[in-house]
């Protein structure tokens, strides 16, 4: 399962759970991009963190494994180099990629997308507000999951806002954002913000 994992939360983890149980996979590869070149309008999380949080979400699970791929490699990440990397160091294995419904209504813009059918079987699962269409393709497979009305952009606000995010990622995760202090608001609003609450005369602290 390829993603930007900024950060990995309990959707991700609920799909590739339940892609696995019904495909009968021995492992799912989670494989955090490096350079995600359809987001490079946003601002994303450095690689290494976003592996390490990836790696803490999926430790308790022993069919669950973090490729390092894609973070490995230089330039934008392009899902054509992650098979063609997976399928070198697992020559006898077959290859399932999974995306959510979102990613895989703009598979059509993805890098090469012609030669990529013939790397994996590609199954798309369901997600809160995008609909599932699998284009009628015999090479990818359409699977309904428990709706997760859970995304990284949500995360990343809740956060930045002071606003939990307990039993949206895994603890850990929880635990190492606020370890490095991810995803805080930007400078000028903290600062604006702690102004205010300083300056509230109804303010008792
Ligand atoms: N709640 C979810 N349910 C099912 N699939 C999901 C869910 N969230 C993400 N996915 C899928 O997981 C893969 C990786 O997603 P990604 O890392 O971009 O997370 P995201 O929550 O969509 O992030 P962002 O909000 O930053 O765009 C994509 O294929 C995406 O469609
Ligand atoms: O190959 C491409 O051109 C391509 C374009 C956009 C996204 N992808 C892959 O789709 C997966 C989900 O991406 P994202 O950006 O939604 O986290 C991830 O593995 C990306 O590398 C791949």
């Amino acid at each position: 399962m390829g993603g930007t994992f900024d950060p990995i939360h309990h959707g991700h983890l609920v799909a590739a759970s339940e892609v696995a149980a019904k495909f009968g996979l021995d492992e799912v590869v989670f494989v955090p991009t490096g350079q995600p070149w359809q987001k490079s309008s946003k601002k994303v999380s450095e690689p290494e963190h976003r592996y390490l949080m990836t790696v803490i979400a999926t430790a308790s699970n022993p069919r669950f494994t973090v490729s390092r791929v894609d973070v490995d490699r230089p330039g934008p990440t392009y899902t054509i180099d992650t098979l063609r990397d997976l399928r070198r160091q697992r020559p006898d294995a077959d290859l399932f990629f999974i995306t959510g419904a979102d990613a895989l209504a703009q598979i059509l813009s993805w890098k090469d997308i012609d030669e990529l059918w013939s790397l994996a079987h590609f199954v798309g699962v369901t997600r809160p507000g995008h609909e599932l269409d699998g284009m009628g393709r015999k090479d990818v497979s359409l699977l309904t999951v428990p709706a997760m009305a859970i995304s990284s952009t949500d995360c990343r606000a809740r956060v930045a806002a002071h606003n939990p995010v307990w039993y949206l990622v895994p603890d850990g995760v929880v635990q190492y954002i606020a370890k490095y202090g991810l995803y805080a608001a930007p400078p000028a609003e903290q600062t604006s913000s702690a102004l205010t609450e300083t300056d509230d005369p109804a303010s008792t602290e």
